[in-house]
């Protein structure tokens, strides 16, 4: 979609008003060429012409109304558009599932909602100007039209081949254009590299050579070159039309006089010409803005419908009334097999079966990459398993009630995000957390004011314990660690296990832990071992050999 057909979607009820706006300033302009005209080629003097002045002022007062009138439509149409769309896009990237947000790419999102935003939001004052223009010379043109036909279509077949020539390096800077995006593309994932990498790049002198000179310099500079075929394309096009332009300009003022019998009349179309000139230049200079602009606009549209189509239906929020589990999750059958873009076979799971009864302890172990995180996710409703199904108290998990099913767990994932509030928390008794921060040993280190932690930047350790107190404030049914003591010195390891998970059991919670920790299989009430994406068995600890 490119941006005008945009800007007129947007405006909705107001397109007939916007539209009348948009035009009438370039109409009116066309007007005041006239007069102007009209006045500098009158033949005798008169004095000053009341009804020309009066119109000219008219004329000047309409242009500057409508005019701005126009833009600060198009303005307000355009922030709107962009608040709504960084909503609606948030909102769909909230109700995607996780393998789809994994397929598109954070980094795609990231775009879309930023620097495409920002080149819509910077283009558009401008790209409503062109419209001014664009009717100034349509109506230099019928002026043309009315004062010789035949200048007019010599006018014409000179702006027929202008367009002609345009057009085709037009194209070709276009798709130069898109190509540099993509480029771009790829210089911010390994500017993303550098960034999120830091500390690895740092260390690693190699590393931060590799990164920098054989991909962020050879990426930036194909940039260039593309940013540059590109502009030449747009130069070489605005070259040719300018050639059209003079070439025009001289036929009408050296030929146009033989052909009409007012010799008034070149002197007349040259004023024309000489007005549309800075008409066709700004429209010509503007047209790679405009490019940009619609570049902007498909890849935020594609990501919108891509999102559209992806995006689970969610509950109602009222709806998502919180789950309780009263008998347990049952797992038959599930299978799941990961996206794979470069045509390697992909890791799949299952078929498993599972079966947790309510207020069990269930350690899921295996050797890396044998699919207990993988499993883990499907468990919690994160991945949509491509075969057999899961329940939970006899009731099957559909997109339905799948956000209501979610909100059984409370999961600290090995890769864990910390939020710095306690976002959807209802915080009514505040000493709940000093406590649980004291039983975390966080108490001196962190503080919670103005609704928010007083720091997340804590050790490894200390923000999974802090992750923990998050969790036990959400007060689900069941609760999911992945490796959670992986990070723990021993005591806190060894409170963990015996102390820790035996208090949730006792509470009546549902445990799921994913663990190495073979010293600690003894807890649990069931050990599920994972092997190559398959449950290999499901024993009691007795049974607990390594
Ligand atoms: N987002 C993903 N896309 C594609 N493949 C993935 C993705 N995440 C994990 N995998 C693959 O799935 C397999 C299982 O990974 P998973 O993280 O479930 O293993 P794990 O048993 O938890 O391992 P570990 O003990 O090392 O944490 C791995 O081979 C991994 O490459």
């Amino acid at each position: 979609m490119n941006f005008f057909r945009l800007l007129y979607r947007e405006a909705g009820d107001s397109k007939r008003t916007f539209l009348l706006l948009s035009l009438v300033p370039g109409l009116v302009m066309g007007l005041i060429i006239a007069v102007i005209n009209a006045v500098t080629n009158y033949q005798q003097n008169t004095g000053l012409q009341w009804q020309y002045l009066g119109l000219f002022v008219l004329g000047c007062a309409t242009v500057l109304f409508t005019m701005n009138r126009a833009l600060n439509m198009a303005t307000a149409i355009i922030a709107d558009y962009l608040c709504r769309l960084r909503i609606r896009v948030t909102a769909q990237v909230r109700s995607l599932n996780l393998a789809t947000v994994e397929e598109i790419g954070l980094t795609r999102i990231r775009a879309a909602v930023g620097r495409d935003h920002q080149t819509i939001e910077e283009t558009a004052p401008a790209l409503v100007g062109l419209i001014y223009f664009v009717m100034q010379l349509v109506m230099s043109a019928l002026y043309i039209c009315y004062l010789s036909p035949l200048a007019f279509i010599v006018t014409l077949a000179f702006l027929a081949g202008a367009i002609f020539f345009y057009r085709k390096s037009y194209r070709d800077a276009e798709e130069l254009m898109r190509q540099a995006s993509l480029s771009e593309q790829a210089f911010h994932n390994s500017f993303e590299n550098i960034l999120s990498g830091f500390k690895e790049v740092k260390l690693n002198a190699q590393r931060s050579d590799d990164l920098f000179h054989n991909y962020i310099i050879p990426r930036s500079e194909q940039v260039e070159d593309l940013r540059v075929e590109s502009g030449r394309s747009f130069n070489y096009g605005q070259s040719v039309s300018d050639v059209f332009f003079y070439t025009l300009m001289g036929t009408l003022v050296f030929a146009i006089p033989f052909y009409v019998s007012d010799l008034s009349i070149p002197g007349k179309i040259v004023t024309v010409i000489v007005f549309a000139s800075g008409a066709i230049t700004s429209i010509i200079r503007m047209l790679p803005v405009v490019s940009r602009a619609n570049l902007a606009v498909s890849n935020i549209e594609e990501l919108r419908e891509l999102l559209e189509k992806h995006s689970e239906a969610m509950d109602e929020r009222s709806e998502v009334r919180q789950a309780r589990l009263s008998k347990g999750i049952s797992l038959k059958k599930i299978a799941y097999t990961y996206h794979s873009e470069d045509g390697d076979r992909p890791f799949s799971i299952g078929p498993c079966d599972l079966e947790i009864a309510s207020g069990e302890m269930v350690f899921i172990v295996g050797g890396n990459g044998s699919g207990k995180s993988t499993l883990a996710k499907i468990l919690t409703g994160l991945y949509e398993p491509d075969g057999g199904h899961l329940s939970w108290d006899d009731k099957v998990v559909k997109p339905e009630n799948i956000d209501r099913y979610r909100s059984l767990f409370s999961v600290i994932f090995s890769d864990f995000h910390l939020f710095d509030r306690l976002y959807g928390v209802d915080l009514t008794d505040e000493q709940k957390l000093y406590d649980l921060l004291e039983d975390m040993k966080l108490d001196e280190k962190v503080h919670y004011r103005n609704n928010r932690f007083s720091t997340t930047n804590l050790s490894t350790g200390q923000r999974k314990r802090l992750a923990m107190v998050v969790a036990l404030l959400e007060d689900r049914d069941v609760y999911l660690f992945d490796e959670w003591a992986a990070d723990q010195d021993p005591e806190y390891r060894r409170w963990f296990y015996t102390d820790f998970l035996m208090k949730l059991k006792k509470e009546g919670r549902t445990v799921i832990a994913i663990t190495h920790d073979d010293r600690y299989f003894d807890v649990a009430d069931k050990i599920v071992w994972m092997e190559e994406g398959r449950i290999s068995k499901v024993s009691s600890p007795a049974d607990a050999t390594v």
